[in-house]
C-alpha cells in the first residue's frame, strides 16, 4: 500500500506537541520563581520535597541518600506539620466544636448538629452565632503565644493583629486560613495559594474506610 502523504507531515507535529510539553513540565515544576502575585499550580499536590520521587508506576520512593526524618526538625518541617493540621482542622466541622475548652460550649455544638431537617434556618442562624463566639480568636491566640519558633510566633501575633480570626461559618473559618497562611507565604517570597482550591487541597482525610474523616463528604475531589 502506498505510504500516506500526511505521514511526515505528522510526524514532525508529534516531535513539535513532544518537545512542548517537556518544556511546560519543566516549567512548572519550577517553585518560587519570582512573579508579582504568582499561584500554586497543583494546590492538591501532597509534598513538594525533593527527598520523595514519584516511580513511573506512580508509587512513591524515598531517595536513600539523605534520611530528613532523623534529623533535628526545621522552621520548615515545623511550619509544613502545623499548617497542615490547621487547615485540615478548619475543614473538619465536626472538629471545631473541640476547640472550645469548655464541655458546655461543645455539647451544645452538637446539640446544633442534630437539629432536624425541617428547621434548617434555625439551624444555619444558631451555627452562624456558634462560630461567632470568640473561640477560634482565642485558639489563634494562644497558637501564636506557643508556637515553638520564636520568629514565626512572632510574626504570627502581628499578622492576627490585622487580621483578626472570622469563624462565622466553618468555610469562612477555612478561607480566613488559607488568606493568613497567603500572607506568610508572601512575606516569605512563597507562591500564593489559590483560596478557592482550600477544600480540594484540605477537605478530606485520607484514611481506611474514611474512619478519621470527620466531615464526612462523599465529595471526589
Ligand atoms: C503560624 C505560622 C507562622 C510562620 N511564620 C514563619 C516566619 O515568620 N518565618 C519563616 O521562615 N517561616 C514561618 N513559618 C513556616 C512557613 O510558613 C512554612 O511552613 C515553611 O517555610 C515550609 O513551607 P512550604 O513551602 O513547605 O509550605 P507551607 O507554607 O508549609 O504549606 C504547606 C502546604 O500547604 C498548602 N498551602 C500553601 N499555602 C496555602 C494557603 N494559603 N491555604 C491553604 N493551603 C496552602 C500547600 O499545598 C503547601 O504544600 C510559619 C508557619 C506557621 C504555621
Amino acid at each position: 500500500m502506498a505510504e500516506n502523504p500526511w505521514q511526515p507531515l505528522l510526524h514532525t507535529f508529534e516531535k513539535l506537541s513532544n518537545c512542548v510539553q517537556t518544556h511546560l513540565s519543566n516549567f512548572i515544576g519550577i517553585k518560587n520563581t519570582p512573579r508579582s502575585s504568582p499561584t500554586i499550580q497543583n494546590p492538591t499536590s501532597l509534598d513538594s520535597s525533593p527527598l520523595i520521587t514519584r516511580t513511573n508506576n506512580s508509587n512513591l520512593q524515598k531517595l536513600p541518600l539523605k534520611d530528613k526524618s532523623i534529623g533535628p526538625v526545621t522552621k520548615e518541617d515545623l511550619g509544613r506539620a502545623t499548617w497542615t493540621f490547621l487547615h485540615t482542622l478548619a475543614a473538619q466541622m465536626a472538629i471545631l466544636s473541640r476547640m472550645y475548652p469548655c464541655r458546655e460550649c461543645a455539647d451544645h455544638f452538637k446539640e446544633i448538629l442534630s437539629i432536624q431537617k425541617n428547621q434548617q434556618g434555625n439551624k444555619k442562624r444558631m451555627l452562624k452565632n456558634w462560630y461567632n463566639s470568640s473561640c477560634p480568636s482565642l485558639y489563634m491566640a494562644i497558637l501564636s503565644r506557643m508556637y515553638p519558633c520564636r520568629e514565626c510566633a512572632d510574626h504570627f501575633k502581628e499578622i492576627l493583629r490585622s487580621n483578626p480570626p472570622r469563624a462565622g461559618s466553618q468555610e469562612e473559618f477555612s478561607q480566613w486560613l488559607c488568606h493568613v497562611h497567603n500572607t506568610v507565604n508572601r512575606s516569605l517570597g512563597k507562591l500564593v495559594f489559590p483560596c478557592e482550591r482550600v477544600d480540594a487541597r484540605w477537605g478530606k482525610l485520607e484514611c481506611e474506610q474514611k474512619s478519621c474523616d470527620l466531615h464526612g463528604t462523599s465529595m471526589d475531589f
